[in-house]
């Protein structure tokens, strides 16, 4: 297997441990790609012989690999637990496909973690550069303990953890999101994204869809976590999650153990999620622990 050339842009201390942001050439997506990580404290790399658990956090429109790492408030309780943290880009970029830059929920910042099959975007493979190429840098980098793995993510990341810890079940431990974008295949941020880049067939877009595979879903048993403000913005008309236990009741299954909260005030903002982020870290501490 060939090494990846990672590229490190900046390194922070934090907690003992480090915020290091790196960049390295994607293979699948055609340019250069940043991702934003957090190491707690630990020996020299050539003297590690403790192999930590990762937690990937997907993040929503607009965002960078930079948004979680310094909005949430996260690298506490992950130097607590020993669990490194892996904050991708939500696109790529630069690609120069017309049109790329034109809207906020499409394009550059809104790659929706789907593997896009029309010609146009056909470069916008966000759903395997998650699953396959950026935890295989990951893991051929850093002392990461492959079989100890869990995701997460925030809105359109939320939906993205949600697809993808459903969609791989024996990869990821645990699955949790924040305000998720939870039935894309019926609100307008999904279907302007799906349209794009899945073309017309509707039957297609399902595979992507967090309430479809919920009422379909036949994997092992799952814990999900999902927290809600009730104040959000975009609750009703984008983010419909009160669908993710519907599709659970309709099913009449008990494997996926889903656990949705709703909260009183709070809005679709990295202040909410920064006030349950630590519990989210400790549910998923459980399960890559256990
Ligand atoms: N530009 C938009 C708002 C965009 C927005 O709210 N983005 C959210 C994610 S929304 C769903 O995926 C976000 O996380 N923003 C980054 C942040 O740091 O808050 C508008 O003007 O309405």
């Amino acid at each position: 297997m060939s090494t990846v050339a990672l590229k490190e842009l900046s390194r922070s201390k934090c907690f003992a441990g480090h915020v290091i942001k790196y960049s390295h050439p994607s293979r699948l997506l055609g340019c250069d790609m940043k991702f934003s990580m957090f190491l707690p404290e630990s020996k020299p790399l050539e003297k590690r012989e403790q192999k930590l658990p990762v937690l990937y956090f997907l993040s929503g429109l607009t965002c960078t690999e930079d948004n979680f790492m310094q909005k949430a408030g996260a690298q506490r309780k992950a130097a607590q637990e020993g669990i490194i943290l892996v904050a991708p880009d939500t696109s790529p970029r630069g690609l120069g496909i017309e049109g790329e830059d034109d809207s906020w929920d499409l394009g550059t910042g809104a790659g929706f973690y789907v593997d896009a099959t029309t010609e146009k975007w056909k470069q916008y493979k966000m759903y395997s550069y998650i699953t396959e190429e950026l935890p295989g840098i990951i893991n051929q980098s850093f002392p990461v303990d492959t079989t100890r793995v869990s995701i997460a993510g925030h809105s359109m990341g939320g939906h993205g953890a949600l697809v993808i810890g459903l969609k791989n079940p024996d990869k990821y431990r645990s699955i949790s999101a924040f305000s998720p974008i939870a039935n894309p295949t019926d609100c307008p941020w999904g279907v302007k994204a799906f349209s794009a880049y899945l073309g017309p067939d509707k039957d297609a877009w399902k595979a992507y869809d967090a309430s479809e595979l919920i009422a379909n879903y036949s994997g092992p048993s799952k814990k999900i976590l999902v927290d809600q403000g009730k104040a959000d913005q975009f609750l009703e008309e984008q983010l419909k999650v009160e669908r993710l236990t519907k599709a659970k009741n309709d099913s009449g299954k008990n494997v996926l153990d889903l656990s949705l909260r709703l909260h009183d005030g709070y809005d679709h903002s990295y202040y909410f999620i920064s006030t349950f982020i630590e519990e989210h870290l400790e549910f998923h501490a459980k399960q890559l622990k256990a």
